[in-house]
């Protein structure tokens, strides 16, 4: 008997934060139709009441997904991120429920490096508060506080992805890089790795933040650190907005430490484009504020809509979870004519045994099994030769620390 599908149509997907069209596209023509794509984040409650029949949600940096939501989101099966950063999700209260996050983590490397260099050459030569000024009618000409790139020391903080590209870029116009980083990197060209923080921060003209948020990076820069920066150097963040303590960033420009800094990222952000920007660096014209921007191109984004629907429907159709952020990754090739079924469990020693021996006491011959684990949950997918009776899928839900079960394509066409 030929093999079917899920019905697809029954699959409910949620978008939040104007995640890019291409996206929807994408799943669209993945067969998905039951998607509701909506131009802003929510707020914890309204999230609570929209996620209780959701399979699967995608989201930007802005939306929160907490315990309080994993809990209320009881059909969900798989996350999509369309953006690098994941600290706006609780990585650990997916795993436990078996439900894998996906993101993208290149596609909008290169349009926050290009943005940073920009504003370096911009604050180098002081064109935020001489723009600001014109605006109002004034005229700056003057080479006071305007220097060339050429020759300035960049320092970068985190030489990941988007460190590293803006170093290549950085070095090209004739900045001397050095960059600080926890893990020990070769530098791209002629960029050199300084041995601490303090380091950097002393040696550095400009200053630019790219680290991702983590416990060892929230507020790594306040008004010590700022301190240590060469009297006029300058900052940039568009990293995470908790890397930085805003009062100190706006006390240092108020008191001409720094001559000037560009802020992508804020420890709050408005939900939408029509919720008020509160924030202590407002009105200081040397400083350039963007709305968390920084990866806002239509070339990035219309690559992370492809690239992490793509991730979504390959799970979906597959159970594939290559490159997850969370999940132990398992990829098993398609088995032609067989029925795919896929178990994540808590990682303790037995329950694939368990799961054999229901299948092999269901009469189930096994066509292909993939176990990976991680410290937490176990994953296997496994192909079988013949459709799983309710009987055996009951029994395999029974298995003790089992976390999720869901068939895939079986000749009655189960549900997830
Ligand atoms: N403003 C925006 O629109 C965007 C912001 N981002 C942010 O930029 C961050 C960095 O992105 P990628 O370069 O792709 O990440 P990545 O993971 O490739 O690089 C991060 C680097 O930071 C280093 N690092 C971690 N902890 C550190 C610490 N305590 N001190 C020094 N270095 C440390 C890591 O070893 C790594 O080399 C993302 O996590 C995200 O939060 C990313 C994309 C767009
Ligand atoms: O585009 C966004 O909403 C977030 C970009 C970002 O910060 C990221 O990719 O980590």
């Amino acid at each position: 008997m030929a093999k079917t599908s899920l019905d697809k149509s029954k699959i409910k997907i949620l978008m939040l934060e104007g995640v890019h069209q291409s996206a929807v596209d994408n799943l669209r023509n993945a067969g998905y139709s039951n998607i509701e794509h909506l131009p802003t984040s929510l707020d914890e409650a309204a999230l609570i009441e929209k996620v209780s029949d959701v399979h699967f949600i995608g989201i930007r940096s802005r939306t929160q997904l907490n315990e309080r939501v994993f809990a209320a989101a009881e059909k969900l099966v798989a996350v999509g991120c369309f953006c690098i950063g994941t600290n706006q999700v609780d990585l650990n209260s997916a795993l436990i429920r078996g439900i894998p996050v996906f993101n993208a983590p290149y596609s909008n490397t290169r349009s926050v490096a290009e943005l940073v260099l920009a504003e370096a050459i911009m604050l180098l030569r002081g064109i935020p508060e001489k723009n600001a000024l014109a605006h109002r009618g004034g005229w700056q000409k003057s080479a006071k506080n305007s220097h060339e790139a050429r020759s300035k020391t960049l320092g970068i903080v985190g030489y990941g992805s988007i460190g590293s590209q803006l170093s290549v870029l950085a070095e090209s116009l004739g900045f001397d890089v050095i960059f600080y980083d926890v893990v020990a990197k070769l530098g791209m060209g002629n960029a050199r790795q300084v041995a601490n923080l303090d380091e950097l921060l002393g040696r550095s003209d400009v200053v630019s933040l790219h680290v991702p948020e983590l416990p060892s990076t929230k507020w790594m820069i306040g008004a010590e650190q700022i301190a240590r920066m060469k009297q006029g150097a300058i900052l940039i963040n568009a990293s995470r907005g908790t890397v930085v303590v805003i009062e100190a960033l706006a006390e240092a420009i108020q008191a001409g430490k720094l001559n000037g800094a560009a802020v992508d990222v804020f420890p709050v952000e408005p939900k939408g484009n029509n919720d008020e920007f509160q924030s202590p660096l407002r009105g200081l014209d040397n400083v350039i504020l963007t709305p968390h921007i920084g990866g806002s191109t239509l070339e990035a984004q219309e690559n992370i809509g492809i690239e992490v629907s793509e991730k979504l429907i390959t799970y979906s159709d597959n159970g594939t979870t290559v490159t997850s952020v969370n999940f132990p990754e398992v990829a098993l090739p398609a088995h032609p004519n067989k029925h795919r079924l896929l178990h994540i469990h808590h990682n303790v020693p037995g329950v694939l045994f368990e799961i054999n021996r229901v299948l092999s006491e269901n009469g189930i011959n096994i066509a292909g099994q993939y176990l990976q684990t991680n410290e937490k949950v176990g994953y296997v997918v496994i192909d079988v030769d013949k459709a799983y009776g309710p009987q055996a899928l009951d029994a395999l839900r029974q298995v003790d620390h089992t976390l999720k079960v869901r068939v895939l394509y079986s000749q009655t066409g189960q549900d997830a």
